[in-house]
């Protein structure tokens, strides 16, 4: 067993399919969506509270600009799936390249880091989530089963001069730290 993936115990009778790759040299394993989520348009959510703020003649206030931009975030796209993997390798999540072409669809991490030490950590046993961007007019719909992105399993290197660290993953999209 070096590298592949399984369901989350959450997921696992979803009636979810393990990622494949479309073609016989395809480098990345197509991730699908484990719900159907509906992923709100960015520019409808900003023109909503500009038009708000313009009825109201004024600057928005500090807790209006921090609801706003909790509004903007990306969401995180479970996918129902973990990937294990050889302590020096790393599960890259790249875009499909039809994503922002047919559906407004963009990843605002540019790529994700898969970390093999993230398999089955205790925070929530290392499912994989997608960050989504819906910079589209409209809200878009994902349905359960759709390929939402690819992961390309890849080795990486040290630097000479590491400490190792020793610290253990407890989860991830900022456990470590800010
Ligand atoms: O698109 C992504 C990116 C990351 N992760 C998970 C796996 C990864 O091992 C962990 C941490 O990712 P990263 O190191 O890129 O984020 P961070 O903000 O540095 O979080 P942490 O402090 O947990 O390392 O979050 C995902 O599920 N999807
Ligand atoms: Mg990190």
């Amino acid at each position: 067993m070096k590298r592949g993936f399984e369901f989350v115990t959450s997921a696992a009778q979803a009636g979810l399919k393990l990622p494949q790759r479309a073609t016989k040299q395809a480098a990345g394993y197509d991730l699908a969506s484990s719900q159907t989520v509906v992923l709100p348009s960015v520019w409808k959510l900003g023109l909503l509270r500009a038009l708000k703020l313009i009825r109201k003649g004024r600057q928005l206030t500090t807790a209006e600009s921090a609801a706003a931009s909790a509004d903007l975030q990306p969401y995180l796209v479970p996918t129902g799936i973990k990937a294990y993997m050889q302590p020096n390798e790393v599960l890259i999540i790249a875009n499909r390249s039809s994503n922002p072409l047919k559906r407004n669809l963009i990843l605002p991490n540019g790529i994700g880091v898969i970390d093999a030490d993230y398999y089955n950590n205790a925070n929530n046993e290392g499912e994989i989530f997608v960050q989504l961007i819906n910079w589209g007019i409209g809200d878009r719909t994902i349905h359960k089963g759709d390929r939402i992105a690819q992961g390309i399993f890849m080795p990486y290197l040290l630097a000479d001069q590491e400490a190792a660290p020793t610290a253990t993953r407890t989860g991830g999209f900022g456990s470590s730290g800010d």
